[in-house]
């Protein structure tokens, strides 16, 4: 077994709710056929069911800005949501929300909103019932559903739809409602104003062979997610110009996030999607599979995240908090600029031993060949988003202070970076987790295979140092994927199985040596 977790919510709890929504029938009373499965004809418009919500489901948080100008998208999402779903929110303390998260707080969806948002910024009351509106009537009604897949992820395909009175593409996420889907729904849907977040269009509920699901259109994003368009130019690095601009963008939905006390959980390059391929491309946080709001004060603790980005507290089990989205701008910041992650594992599995270690200490380098020409400025950012303590770490409003993202001008790089290796650390196998440490020193370049620490040892430099500084590139992101899929699952919150090798026929390197060790684990022929 790779991984423990523990589950931060009460599994118990999250089961009975779980078995409530899966039980639950469709208002409509009718079974309903699956238009992803079967056909996509629309047939005869089912009798919507329009539940009246109560005053207090109808409050819901949503921006100063979304009443303030409301998109034609928003509004009609408002406008046109049939019900709202309730998930609760504890608002009694004041302690964390900034001013501007205050501002932003509003409610909407209400049957007055007007009313409502003369009462102010804040309920009296001090548990919030949250909704998000939706409708319950069938998507083919409104949309025609495609059989293109536009992308797909770890919780299913993402697929083309088309509005049917304009004829307009959107992209259609389809999540089996759970406690889970909504939350990624509802914390979605509270950000979705931002002009860096995907906007969500509509949202349904609609059940298909006694399946609850919640469908979510979103914008298309034409230019589709980051990694694919860094890929497709052969992943040549971006400028510190180019990088700056994406971090700009997609730091001020960051910003939008913790500012309204939400950490994402998943920021990487594949959830940042693009509205063209040029140089006016509008960058977009999507997938709020992990996002979470975490109580006041309450640290989180479900494993999230993807093994590339995932920061040192995530993969220990640690308490953490937002700070966790920091290491993975800086992971994602780190790619961007070199083309290969700070970490990875040298066989090229998704999360090796010492692959987790490195993490755990933060031993990554920046090698010669790409990063040279990069500014110690930028550099220093990013050692100060990958530092192993949380509290270390930039605050999503200290990096957008910084001049990389404010575009100030930075003196561009020249210096040579070094990498030191730390005392103890030895040549291994890899995957065995023999760990290889070094940290980055403005230095002259020693020979390769000695080297000086700040106390005069001369150390060995071991081969994943060697292997960075000769240049050699990490496997590529995508070949891997499906390790890093396998990792994913087992380490996402709410995922209850978890992958075990069969110890009869699996054949590698950790299980040979297992087997000559422990004689009771079946010896195969590798
Ligand atoms: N609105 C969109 N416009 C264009 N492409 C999209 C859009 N939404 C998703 N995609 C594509 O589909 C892929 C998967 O989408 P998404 O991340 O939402 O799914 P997921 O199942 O939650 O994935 P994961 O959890 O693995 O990140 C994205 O990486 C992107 O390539």
């Amino acid at each position: 077994m790779m991984f423990e977790y523990e589950e931060d919510e009460d599994p118990m709890e999250l089961q009975k709710q779980e078995e409530l929504t899966h039980h639950s029938t469709d208002h409509s009373g009718s079974p309903q056929e699956n238009p992803f499965r079967f056909s996509y004809d629309t047939g005869k418009r089912a009798a919507s069911m329009f539940v009246t919500p109560s005053s207090e489901d109808l409050i819901a948080y949503g921006t100063k800005h979304l009443l303030d100008s409301p998109t034609a998208v928003q509004r009609s999402l408002v406008l046109n949501a049939t019900t709202s779903l309730n998930i609760d929110c504890d608002l009694s303390s004041d302690e964390d929300l900034s001013p501007t998260t205050q501002r932003k707080i509003c409610f909407c969806a209400s049957q007055n909103p007007i009313e409502t948002q003369e009462q102010g910024l804040r309920p009296a009351k001090s548990t919030l019932t949250v909704s998000f509106p939706y409708h319950q009537h069938q998507i083919t009604e409104d949309y025609t559903i495609s059989a293109e897949i536009i992308g797909i992820g770890e919780s299913g395909k993402v697929m083309a739809c088309y509005k049917k009175d304009s004829g307009e593409k959107f992209a259609l996420k389809v999540l089996r409602d759970s406690v889970k889907a909504r939350r990624e729904v509802e914390l979605h849907w509270l950000t979705n104003a931002h002009e860096n977040v995907v906007s969500i269009l509509d949202i349904y509920e609609n059940t298909f062979d006694n399946v609850k699901c919640l469908l979510m259109v979103v914008e298309f994003l034409e230019g589709g997610d980051l990694l694919s368009q860094f890929e497709s130019q052969d992943s040549i690095p971006y400028t510190e110009k180019k990088v700056g601009e994406i971090i700009r963008q997609i730091g001020n939905a960051v910003m939008y996030l913790h500012d309204m006390n939400i950490a994402h959980r998943d920021i990487k390059l594949e959830n940042i999607l693009c509205s063209g391929t040029g140089d006016n491309c509008i960058y977009k946080l999507g997938d709020y599979g992990f996002a979470k709001r975490p109580e006041r004060n309450v640290l989180m603790e479900s494993p999230c995240c993807t093994p590339f980005y995932a920061p040192p507290e995530v993969l220990g089990r640690e308490r953490y908090d937002k700070s966790c989205d920091m290491w993975s701008l800086g992971v994602a910041m780190y790619i961007l600029l070199c083309g290969y992650p700070p970490f990875y594992s040298m066989k090229g599995v998704a999360l090796s031993p010492g692959m987790r270690s490195r993490i755990a200490n933060g031993y990554y380098a920046f090698p010669h060949e790409e990063w040279d020409c990069v500014s110690k400025d930028t550099k220093d950012d990013i050692r100060c988003l990958l530092r192993t303590n949380p509290s270390d770490r930039l605050t999503i409003h200290e990096l957008m202070a910084t001049p990389l993202v404010t575009g100030e001008p930075i003196i561009p790089g020249k210096q040579v970076t070094t990498a030191i290796a730390i005392p103890g650390a030895e040549e291994s196998d890899m995957e065995g987790g023999v760990f290889e440490g070094f940290i980055a020193e403005e230095e002259e370049i020693p020979e390769i295979n000695e080297i000086t620490d700040t106390v005069g040892e001369i150390l060995t430099v071991p081969k994943s140092v060697r292997f960075l500084r000769d240049g050699v590139k990490a496997p590529r992101l995508h070949s891997i994927q499906e390790e890093v899929g396998r990792a994913m699952e087992i380490m996402r919150m709410g995922h209850d199985q978890v992958y075990v090798k069969n110890p009869t026929s699996s054949c590698n390197n950790l299980f040979a040596r297992r087997r000559a060790i422990h004689l009771s684990i079946p010896r195969v022929h590798c």
